[in-house]
């Protein structure tokens, strides 16, 4: 059932309540709904967006949809449509600017928004949820089949190196899934830079990985990484079609409320502080301004909505720190410090270089009249060509490949000092025991890189120019940022402090990973299509210069995590490895808020795991 409306949905009697219809949230709604237990669960979703089910060329394209629509305006992010576009507090140590928060507000959330990068982190970092954060059952092991349940993956058919070896494909082969909602493919187009950046990784000294997949994504992949397309049609492939498809929506126990805003979730208070937890009793959400109560009463309630609002819609309900909630006069259901804090992001500095005369790149649609106009029709008439470009060349590096010896055991004697004077939960120590042992191992990667080949993404490419945008991403930052309530309005964007770089060893790793662009841009062959650094200039050389360009540059690239950490209750977990909320009796996260440490690649593949698990999950706990 598609369309209902806000009175109509309050009418409903639900088996499972699902607080946004997200990446997260509509895997939840199919496994759920399609599952033939004793009963057949009769499902609700609720969420703030919308959904086009015949498509929407904004959040389908996977490349350029302005250029593509020749309307320079046209995108999805920053958008109000499609974006609920939070925007951090200022950022003192960054020279007061503010970061932006582009999430989904449309069926399938940021999914519906994201870059399409589709890649795993490692094996060590899954297993650490397990063994270093008391989530028993969660390791790399037990979260693969989930990943392959998701997707439905299409081998490459173009190399990234020339003499790549096609037979290796059978290692990534065994490690991904098919016939799963999600399309994943690599990109059919190769520009120049893509192959030269590549094969400079062996220059450097480091072999290609030829199964990121399997547990170990370090180095650039040979194949390059995949992005969640799909190849028959070259449009986005993301939750709300993949996953909210026309059977689907045909599902009579099924019932999705779209542009209706959650304000709370209500407890029975009876039931606070007993043995059996707290049950909640109603769902408050609100339709044009209109208030409406759906009654829970014996239903699972899961709340998906993401990183940013998953910690604000429980403090809103009574589940935070009781001295927060006290502030703002609401009543405490579950005294729970860690909601809101433990924020994890990967952390971007982007550089441009003007590339060498003749070096064939994206650029090209906005210099290249006649190439615009044939990649234009090659897109509208059989769904390929440069309008499906997305990340290709991308990996993670252990720090010690561009780091000295020297200089790293000073950063890392610096950092022990920086924690040991620091005030840290038990949750942040067993944290950050993980991440030096893996720093220090020098196996797991800790910046990834990755190549764009085209201008644009430091500064704004000047007409008739061609660019590589470099750019290096943090993946385990030291510090922790917050997202809090500011006020009782539900619909006030709660408060998000990321607080990059506070901690001298994150401003460290991002100077050096920047530099380490430069090196990666001065190896052959990369060196061969590489002109001139444009942002930073060439005169930025010294670590001070560095050090002022990253502070004043230095963005996230939206992978935000851990406002609702899956941790032992010793260490101040909020959900268990069940993803129940502790202290609570029908109530789960299941979102990205939930992953305790962040892991060395773009998230996206892990909430689709994290959703396929939660929901055999749930069904075993219902059935
Ligand atoms: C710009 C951008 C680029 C990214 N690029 C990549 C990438 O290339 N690769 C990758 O792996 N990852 C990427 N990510 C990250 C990835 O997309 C997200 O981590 C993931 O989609 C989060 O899923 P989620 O289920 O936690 O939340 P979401 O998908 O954001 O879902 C939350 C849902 O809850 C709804 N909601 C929230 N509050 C309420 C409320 N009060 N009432 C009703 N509904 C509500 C929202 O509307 C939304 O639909 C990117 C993210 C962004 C924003």
């Amino acid at each position: 059932q598609v369309s209902v409306s806000g009175s109509s949905f309050a009418s409903n009697k639900f088996d499972v309540i699902i607080i946004g219809g997200g990446t997260a949230g509509l895997v939840l709604a199919n496994r759920l709904t399609a599952a033939t237990g004793k009963k057949q669960l009769r499902v609700g979703v609720i969420d703030a967006g919308h959904f086009n089910t015949s498509g929407d060329p904004l959040i389908d394209i996977p490349y350029m949809p302005n250029i593509f629509l020749n309307d320079p305006t046209a995108s999805a992010i920053g958008n109000p449509a499609y974006d609920w576009n939070f925007v951090s507090v200022p950022q003192k140590q960054l020279n007061g600017q503010t970061i932006a928060y582009p999430r989904g507000r449309v069926l399938g959330g940021s999914s519906a928004l994201n870059f399409m990068a589709w890649h795993r982190g490692a094996r060590e970092e899954y297993d650490a949820w397990g063994t270093a954060l008391g989530n028993t059952g969660w390791s790399f092991n037990s979260i693969l089949p989930y990943f392959e349940r998701a997707e439905n993956w299409t081998a490459p058919t173009t190399k990234l190196v020339p003499d790549a070896d096609f037979g290796t494909l059978d290692d990534l082969a065994a490690v991904n899934g098919e016939g799963g909602p999600i399309q994943v493919r690599y990109n059919t187009v190769v520009f120049d830079p893509e192959t030269k950046f590549t094969q400079a990784c062996e220059t450097l000294g480091f072999p290609l990985n030829n199964n990121p997949d399997g547990g170990n994504p370090v180095y650039l992949p040979e194949w390059g990484i995949d992005g969640s397309v799909d190849i028959a049609t070259g449009r986005r492939s993301y939750a709300a079609p993949a996953y909210y498809n026309a059977a689907v929506r045909a599902r009579r126990n099924l019932v999705v409320l779209q542009g209706a805003i959650v304000n709370r979730i209500v407890f029975d208070k009876s039931t606070v502080g007993s043995k059996a937890g707290a049950k909640a009793s109603g769902i408050e959400y609100s339709v044009n301004g209109q208030r409406f109560t759906l009654p829970v009463g014996n239903a699972e309630v899961i709340v998906s909505a993401g990183t940013i609002k998953s910690p604000q819609i429980l403090e809103l309900s009574g589940i935070g720190n009781a001295t927060l909630l006290k502030e703002f006069k609401i009543p405490v259901v579950v005294n729970a410090p860690n909601v809101g804090e433990n924020l994890q992001d990967h952390t971007l500095t982007l550089t441009d270089f003007t590339t060498k005369t003749g070096v064939f790149t994206l650029d090209e649609l906005r210099n290249n009249q006649t190439y615009l106009e044939e990649q234009r029709n090659l897109y509208a008439t059989t769904g390929q060509g440069a309008f499906t470009w997305t990340v290709r060349t991308s990996g993670p590096w252990p720090l010690q490949t561009f780091i000295g010896p020297e200089e790293y055991a000073q950063m890392r004697a610096q950092l022990d000092q920086t924690i040991a004077n620091m005030t840290v939960t038990p949750l942040q120590k067993a944290q950050y025991d993980v991440l030096r042992t893996l720093a220090d191992g020098g196996k797991t990667g800790f910046v990834s890189t990755i190549v764009l080949p085209r201008g644009g993404a430091a500064s704004t490419p000047a007409d008739g120019e061609s660019y590589v945008s470099l750019g290096a991403f943090h993946l385990h930052e030291f510090t922790r940022g917050t997202i809090h309530i500011n006020s009782t309005d539900p619909s006030a964007a709660p408060l998000i402090d990321p607080r990059f770089l506070s901690i001298p060893w994150d401003l460290g790793v991002q100077v050096n990973s920047g530099k380490f662009l430069r090196t990666l841009a001065a190896t052959s062959p990369a060196s061969d299509v590489i002109d001139q650094p444009v942002t930073p200039p060439a005169s930025v050389q010294s670590d001070a210069d560095w050090t002022d360009f990253v502070r004043s540059t230095v963005d996230s690239i939206s992978h935000p995590i851990g406002t609702v950490p899956m941790a032992s209750q010793k260490l101040g977990g909020v959900v268990s490895p069940r993803l129940q909320v502790y202290g609570t009796r029908n109530l789960r996260v299941v979102d990205a808020s939930v992953i305790p440490l962040t892991v060395g690649a773009s998230i996206q593949q892990t909430v689709y795991a994290i959703a396929e698990r939660a929901a055999d999950m749930i069904l075993q706990d219902l059935n």
